[in-house]
């Protein structure tokens, strides 16, 4: 989903035909407040407000919300070899191939500089692992055309899950930023997943003693 799918719907003056100018008004500052103008991707503002929103319906029906970060491999060389501009494109064509690779319901955002996430809802990690390495592969296969030359890039993709009430936004983003970094080490143009840490899981720690003296410490 992006803002403009959010606000595609043309809502209805709730105070009559000859406000709908006013109301027109409104409905535009209210999209320009979630999405980041060069990718037309929802802005980090809106990611943490949505993070939280998905994060919510986890602790209450126990489904999973994955997140995946995607954070482009050498951005700087393309600005340093093409220019900003050329840049920009790079990543207008980025932001539209993660809309194209997801579903309507999965929130993609403009992180920041070179760096996008994708809130997706109700989805285990296999499944969200799956649509990174799509994502990956689409991007790996798509050819930007600049004015002085054609482009490729790719991108190091991290993805991590949240699935009981002890996450919150913050350490399910340290995870998934976790795995991009190691996707990173790991030579780049890659995903790497996360499952959450048994001491992020549902297990109170009676349970854990208890399971202790069942198994030993090992
Ligand atoms: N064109 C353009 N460049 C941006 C924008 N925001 C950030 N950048 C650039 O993105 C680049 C990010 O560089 P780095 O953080 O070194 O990352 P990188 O070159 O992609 O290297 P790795 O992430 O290690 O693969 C910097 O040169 C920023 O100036 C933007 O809106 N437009």
């Amino acid at each position: 989903m992006s803002p403009e799918d959010m606000f595609v719907e043309k809502l209805h003056c709730p105070v009559g035909e000859s406000h709908c100018i006013l109301f027109d008004e409104v409905t535009t500052l209210r999209k320009q407040v979630v999405t980041d103008p060069l990718t037309g991707l929802f802005n980090v503002r809106h990611f943490r407000k949505s993070l939280e929103h998905e994060l919510e319906r986890t602790r209450r029906t126990g489904m999973t919300t994955a997140l995946i970060m995607v954070d482009l491999d050498h951005f700087k060389n393309i600005n340093d070899t093409w220019g900003h501009e050329s840049g920009n494109q790079v990543l207008q064509t980025v932001a539209q191939l993660l809309q194209d690779q997801t579903r309507k319901l999965d929130i993609c955002c403009r992180y920041g500089g070179e760096e996008f996430a994708v809130i997706l809802p109700s989805t285990e990690l296999m499944l969200a692992r799956q649509v990174a390495e799509r994502c990956l592969n689409a991007l790996r296969e798509t050819v930007i055309p600049l004015d002085e030359t054609d482009l490729q890039v790719t991108a190091s993709i991290g993805v991590a899950v949240a699935d009981n009430s002890a996450q919150t936004a913050e350490s399910l983003i340290e995870n998934a930023d976790e795995c991009m970094y190691e996707a990173k080490r790991g030579g780049r143009n890659q995903v790497v997943s996360k499952r959450p840490q048994p001491s992020e899981s549902a297990v109170s720690a009676d349970e854990r003693d208890a399971l202790r003296g069942l198994f030993g410490d090992d």
